[in-house]
This record gives structure tokens, sequence and C-alpha cells, in this order.
């Protein structure tokens, strides 16, 4: 075997598409790197609750999130090095990054694309997953809906190609018994 495949982790890929798909690459960050950012994280980032109009109601959306573009804002080293991370290792200039926590299972986020109309064409989202390890559902949009189930580990990255956004939906579904908090960080290219 060569040296270097016992450290390259195999990306597994579920879609493609005329971009580069949709696919996993466990093992991006360490176990022990990934459990320190996600302690940094839980403490420091600036956690927010939201709601959003549902059915004429205004409901809680199921989880906290924070968000900092990483061109303009300041940010903790800790977090600007896993972000330049993330964009040498997909070779893309990421300037944007989406926190999201899943206090537990019974948090989630429903199935849906990314908006196209806030990212630049041609570039992938990556989500690094940190915590405890949460199942991603992947539905295509168009029936039969063919559908995929990807465990998120810590330390992980998926990342979904720009024109996978029109063909397919993504989730993270509430998991009952699941009891610890995972975060997850959607890197993104927005317009300036
Ligand atoms: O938490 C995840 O893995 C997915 C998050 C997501 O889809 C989003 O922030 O748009
Ligand atoms: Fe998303």
């Amino acid at each position: 075997m060569h040296q270097a495949s016992l450290f390259a982790p195999t990306p597994q890929r579920f879609i493609a598409d005329d971009e580069d798909g949709v696919y996993y690459l466990p093992g991006v960050f360490a176990a022990d790197e990934a459990a320190q950012l996600f302690d940094s994280l839980l403490a420091r980032a600036e956690w927010s609750a939201c709601t959003r109009m549902m059915y004429e109601r205004l409901v809680d959306v199921p989880r906290r999130i924070a968000a900092y573009r990483l061109d303009r804002d300041r940010l903790p080293p800790w977090l600007a090095q896993a972000a330049q991370r993330v964009s040498v290792r997909l070779d893309t200039p990421f300037n944007s990054v989406g926190l999201n926590l899943y206090r537990d299972g019974a948090d989630s986020v429903a199935l849906h694309n990314d908006k196209l109309r806030d990212l630049i064409p041609a570039r992938p989202i990556a989500v690094l997953s940190l915590g405890a390890p949460r199942r991603m559902l992947l539905r295509a949009k168009r029936p039969p809906h063919r559908q995929w189930q990807v465990e998120l580990e810590p330390g992980s990255l998926l990342v979904m190609s720009h024109a996978s956004q029109r063909h397919y939906d993504h989730g993270i579904p509430k998991a009952p018994g699941v009891t610890a908090p995972r975060i997850s960080l959607a890197f993104r290219v927005r317009p300036g």
C-alpha cells in the first residue's frame, strides 16, 4: 500500500453532476482538533435563537445559529485557522461561515436547498461536522425522490456543489436518542 493512502481519506461520492457533485470526506480534522474546535465554538460563538414564518405562524427554528464573514469579521484565530484549512483542502476561497448548534436529537433542520442567489456559481458548500454524529438526509427534488443518508462524523466534510442545490434537498432530521450536541459549520462563497 502506498504510504500516503494511510492518511488520505477516501472521498465517498453520492451524487455526480457537472461540478463536483456531493461527496463525503471523513477525517479532515483529527479527533482532538475537532473536539477542541467544538468546545471553543460552543463556549464562544454568538449563538442566537431564531424564528421564521411557517404556515402563517412565527415558529422557533429548532437549533441555535451564528454566522461570520471570513473576510470582514474579526475572528478568533482558531476559527480563522480552521476556515483556512477547509479553503486550502477544497481549493476554494470561502468567505462566509454559518454555524448550527443542534443541542440534542430534538434539534434539526428541515429538507431545503441553500439559496442560490446568495452564492457564487460553481463554488461548493462545505459542511464541517463537530460533536455528536448526526445523519444527513439528501433527497432528489424530482420523483421518485431518490435519497441517501450520510452519517456525519466529527472532523468530516460533506461537500455539495452549487449545481446540486438545484436538484437535491438536504436536511438533518430529528434523531430520538441522541442526547449530545453537534455543531456544523457551513462554509460558502458569497457575493462581495
Ligand atoms: O448541519 C448540517 O449538517 C447542515 C446545515 C445546513 O444545511 C445549512 O446550514 O444550510
Ligand atoms: Fe443547507
